[in-house]
């Protein structure tokens, strides 16, 4: 039994002296493009406009939903939308998506057992995404993993969202952790953002949404499947400050 895990169950480890791991959900956790774009195309359809075909649309997932939505409708050849109507397709947007979380969604293979090797070793767990909080909720339930997570924070549950490092170090600390032992793993450019600016370590994925290969990007880590994710955060993880206690 590792050592962490005897402390943990003494009770003398408090959460706060945890390292925490946390994660980015689209494209990260989850392969959730197929429903992000039928939403899309839904999006697009209530507006009389034909649907992308879902490679094209594919292409416009790498700076978010948001982004997605307002880029779907650029190339479906209207321009110039106030700022209110993006909102409000964006909004309608989110009302189709929520009709259809896990219709062809999955998680990344070995998603589950990398979650709980790291619980095993002690660590908490969280997400940080720009999806709706509710939303996000409800598919890593649909997923079987919502359990997990001693934190689960959207775009609107505070008032910052990713690249703001205060998205991801206030998921930490309604989590219950540190900032100083704490590490993100992400798919795009936003995630490496978020983390440098918050001073974090960050493990990129490459089979996310990212518009330019992720290794461009310079994250300390890149790992390609969810196996080797243990052995790259324990290694960066050495580098981390120790609690005082
Ligand atoms: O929904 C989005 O905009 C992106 O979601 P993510 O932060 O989980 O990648
Ligand atoms: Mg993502």
């Amino acid at each position: 039994m590792p050592a962490s895990l005897s402390i943990r169950f003494t009770g003398i480890v408090s959460d706060s002296a945890r390292p925490i791991v946390v994660f980015d959900l689209d494209g990260t956790l989850a392969d959730t493009a197929p429903d992000l774009i039928a939403a899309l195309n839904a999006t697009l359809q209530a507006e009389g406009l034909p649907p992308l075909v879902s490679e094209r649309a594919r292409r416009l997932l790498g700076s978010g939903t948001r982004s997605m939505v307002e880029r779907g409708f650029r190339e479906a050849g209207v321009f110039g939308s106030p700022a209110d109507l993006l909102e409000t397709r964006f909004q309608r947007f989110l009302g189709f998506y929520g009709r259809n979380l896990k219709r062809d969604t999955r998680l990344f293979p070995g998603v589950p057992e990398a979650l709980d090797r790291f619980r095993a070793e002690g660590w908490l767990l969280a997400v940080c995404t720009n999806k709706a909080e509710d939303q996000a909720r409800k598919l890593l339930d649909l997923l079987g993993i919502g359990d997990r997570f001693a934190a689960i924070c959207g775009y609107d549950t505070f008032a910052y969202r990713k690249p703001d490092p205060r998205h991801l170090t206030l998921t930490i600390e309604r989590a219950g952790a540190d900032p100083r032992r704490a590490l993100m793993v992400g798919d795009s450019r936003t995630d490496i953002a978020t983390a440098r600016a918050a001073g974090m370590p960050v493990i990129a994925v490459p089979f996310g949404y990212s518009d330019i290969p992720v290794a461009a990007l310079s994250p300390d880590r890149l790992i390609n499947d969810f196996g080797e994710l243990w052995a790259a955060a324990s290694e960066l993880s050495a580098g981390m400050r120790r609690p005082k206690r």
